[in-house]
């Protein structure tokens, strides 16, 4: 379906919910978080149909984030819709080798993140023009339409567009049948509500004790700070959960390579399934280090939301670096680039278990790890998305979680549209929320 218009208007407003006064999102890297939203809205010349998108960050990251999307909107505005998605993979390449701009990356940090909003919003407006879910809207495309999403720079080594193309061929007759059973069932998810690091041990025993009750039976905790601590915890969830659920830690890069290894050994009779960011995002050689000595232990590496690019993921991928792969809808360049990330992942063999603790990450990635089930991987052995509990009252269509599984979307669009209340009261620093924080000396800035 043509889509047509011309981007007359981009907005973008600085929203932060204060969950740092409960310890939420808490990990042995960021103690005081406050999960934040950079978020878009973009109109066009042809209708009132908005597209909203945003990046996550934690607080102050909005004030640099909102003036990068303020930045390069300037880009974007007075482009053609039907241009932009004819060859959205050549937009992409565009926006993030902007002369100037590039200096600041190239494809990473903050302005990689501002184009994420961006391209999170025209994917947004996408399925909403055409009227479906991002994830049904990827997942009627043709492989020759998927291919030309995606910037396939610095990644030809590993992954050619003819390749694409036979990986997102070979599953396409049994598409059908995948659908039905994501309809019916979701998409496997496991929770980090349970133990986040600002937790007391009360609080981490009650939660484990309500999330069993709903059903779960896959848990992450959150490591890194205290090895006694860590002891302490893991038992205390163990106790209460068992030894047939699986439990995941994550220690949010507190590490460095030999500390990680020995960090863990002492943890490995709690038996985590995977230790998440071990260490620096960007050591790729020590992700494969710490992996290789893990091994033995059947502890796996995961990482993937603080990784800058496709091209980090390639080596990851290449070293054997990792077990699990947590793609993250606003950290690299949005759909276009995770599909890359995907396409390697099921070259290699890889299973893809995204990231979502932020605000809005649930909402949107679930749409990714849909499209990977039905076109890319194939299938959901080994696979989970994460699920946090925050904030998705603030989404007109919240991320609906069906016994442990994330159901599929069905409104249009990438289920990024916030409500326009929520926009307004957590607005940051005038929205009334923070405005009676501010007065009433809760929170100092
Ligand atoms: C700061 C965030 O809450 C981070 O701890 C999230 C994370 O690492 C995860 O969800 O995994
Ligand atoms: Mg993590």
């Amino acid at each position: 379906m043509e889509v047509t218009g011309k981007i007359t208007k981009i907005d973008v407003c600085d929203v932060r919910f204060p969950t740092s006064l409960e310890h939420h999102g808490s990990d042995a890297m960021h103690g005081e978080v406050d999960y934040s939203a950079a978020y878009v809205t973009m109109a066009t010349d042809a209708d009132d149909v908005i597209g909203c998108g945003l990046t996550f960050s934690l607080g102050r990251g909005n004030d640099i984030l909102v003036k990068a999307i303020e930045v390069i909107r300037g880009h974007v505005i007075g482009r053609q819709l039907s241009d932009i998605y004819s060859n959205f993979g050549k937009f992409c390449r565009e926006i993030t080798q902007e002369g100037q701009l590039r200096w600041l990356g190239p494809e990473k940090g903050v302005i990689h993140m501002a184009s994420a909003a961006i391209f999170n919003a025209l994917w947004d407006l996408w399925g909403k023009k055409c009227g479906k879910p991002v994830w049904k809207l990827l997942a009627e495309m043709s492989p020759h339409e998927v291919v030309s999403l995606v910037d396939f720079s610095y990644i030809t080594d590993v992954l050619t567009k003819d390749e694409a193309l036979k990986l997102l061929t070979r599953n396409k007759g049994t598409q059908k049948e995948r659908e039905l059973i994501l309809m019916e069932k979701g998409f496997p998810a496991y929770t980090t509500s349970t133990a986040w690091l600002g937790y007391s041990d009360e609080t981490l025993v009650k939660k484990c004790r309500e999330a069993l009750v709903e059903g779960w039976t896959k848990f992450k905790m959150k490591v890194g700070s205290n090895v006694d601590d860590d002891k302490r915890r893991a038992k205390l969830i163990r106790d209460e959960i068992g030894y047939n659920c699986d439990l995941m830690m994550d220690a949010n890069q507190k590490w460095d390579v030999k500390e990680a290894i020995e960090w863990m050994k002492q943890l490995v009779e709690f038996r985590p399934l995977w230790i998440e960011e071990p260490t620096c995002p960007d050591d790729v050689i020590g992700h494969a280090t710490i992996a290789k000595a893990l091994s033995p232990h059947n502890v796996g590496v995961a990482t993937g939301e603080q990784c800058q690019n496709r091209v980090v993921f390639k080596q990851l991928l290449q070293v054997d670096g990792l077990k699990f792969l947590q793609i993250d809808s606003c950290r690299v360049g949005s759909i276009n680039e995770n599909i890359a990330i995907l396409l390697m992942a099921a070259k290699f063999n890889v299973p893809v278990c995204p990231h979502a603790g932020g605000v809005g990450l649930c909402e949107l990635v679930q749409h990714i790890i849909m499209f990977d089930y039905l076109c890319v991987s194939a299938t959901n052995e080994q696979r989970m998305c994460e699920y946090v509990d925050h904030l998705h009252e603030h989404f007109i269509e919240p991320v609906v979680i069906q016994n442990t599984c994330y159901m599929p979307p069905k409104k249009p669009g990438y289920s990024s549209e916030m409500k326009k209340d929520s926009v307004e009261n957590y607005k940051f620093p005038d929205g009334k929320i923070w405005k009676d924080l501010i007065e009433g000396g809760k929170f100092v800035q």
